[in-house]
């Protein structure tokens, strides 16, 4: 399971919690501009906007699982089980691998809308990285600070839907995710008054009970639901690390801690890393399962007309900071 979050405060924030029972080496990395983004189908990307983001990297290419470009706009790929379905080489379209997608568009496109014609033209094609990597079912989240969209690769083709909560989960597919949010009207952070009975004495026992019903399981619906909550009522202060801080906090609300969730035998489910950029400025902040402290990576202290990937291993050991 993985949640992204489109999060927007005095700047505009994109949040991502990847949850699996394994790693993929993934680290963080800044991919200058003349870094050649080979295509399988397409003319090679020689040049192209910079990028920053968490990428597993083989054969020394990074491929990437979110990233935001040196313009604001950002992306992650998230499971879509069952549901994705990569196509036939199309003639007439853009024909992109699905592991090429993040940097055809983010190396391309300054915003939403730019990536909106971009992909009317796109065609994923069934093509893996390797016999070892193959195809990851998947869909995406693209956002700047002004609109998110959702992408699905369906048997139709591309399908687009403007998200306007600003979040993505796993199954089912959008729409539905949208119609099941309907469910939770009458959820508030207030109060609730007594509708129910009202000739009934019904003690307020406790805070919170505007948000009885809000789902607290680990499915991607109940993940969805309660992740847009969160978002939906989430107030911090217009400051750089008030907004880091809640970020963090809308994805701790649907984070996966381990042993909650087992895949097979022994194999459990959890948020392996947590990230959020500030899209804005090219900065991404991650923590790790174990390490819950916040580490930072600026796209901008690099070269970034260089054209190697700068790669960060991922700071995964616990690091306390002892007051006495
Ligand atoms: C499995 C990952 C998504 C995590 C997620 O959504 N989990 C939810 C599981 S569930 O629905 O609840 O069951 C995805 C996100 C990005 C993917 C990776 C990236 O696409 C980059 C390459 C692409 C290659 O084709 C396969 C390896 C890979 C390195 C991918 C492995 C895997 O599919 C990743 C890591």
């Amino acid at each position: 399971m993985c949640t992204a979050v489109s999060f927007l405060s005095k700047e505009h924030y994109l949040g991502r919690n990847f949850d699996l029972d394994i790693s993929y080496g993934e680290k963080a990395v800044i991919t200058p501009r003349n870094y050649p983004f080979k295509m399988r189908k397409l003319q090679d990307l020689t040049e192209h906007y910079a990028l920053i983001g968490i990428a597993a990297v083989f054969d020394d290419v990074p491929l990437y699982y979110d990233a935001v470009n040196e313009y604001g706009l950002s992306m992650a790929g998230l499971n879509f089980e069952g549901n994705a379905v990569y196509l036939e080489e199309v003639p007439e379209k853009l024909n992109v691998t699905p592991f090429e997608f993040i940097p055809y568009i983010l190396g391309q496109c300054k915003t939403v809308a730019e990536a909106k014609t971009l992909l009317e033209k796109i065609n994923l094609v069934n093509i893996p990285f390797s016999e070892q990597l193959p195809l990851s079912p998947l869909h995406w989240i693209v956002a700047d600070k002004e609109q998110t969209l959702v992408v699905e690769p369906l048997a139709s083709g591309l399908k687009l839907y403007d998200d306007p909560v600003g979040v993505l989960t796993n199954n089912p597919t959008f729409d539905k995710q949208l119609l099941t949010l309907s469910k939770y009207r009458g959820l508030s952070a207030k109060t609730p008054e007594n509708t129910f009975a009202p000739a009934v004495d019904l003690p307020v026992y406790s805070r919170g009970m505007g948000t009885i019903g809000l789902p607290g399981d680990l499915t991607s619906s109940s993940r969805f639901a309660r992740a847009v909550f969160t978002k939906a009522h989430s107030i911090c202060e217009p400051t750089e690390m008030s907004s880091v801080s809640q970020c963090f906090h809308i994805l701790n609300s649907v984070e996966q801690v381990k042993g909650c969730c087992e895949l097979e035998e022994g194999h459990f489910e959890h948020t392996i890393y947590s990230a959020c950029y500030n899209t804005t400025k090219g900065l991404l902040y991650y923590s790790t399962y174990d390490n819950r402290q916040l580490t930072a990576l600026d796209l901008h202290k690099v070269d970034l007309d260089g054209s190697e990937p700068n790669v960060y291993p991922l700071l995964t050991e616990q690091n306390v900071h002892y007051q006495n």
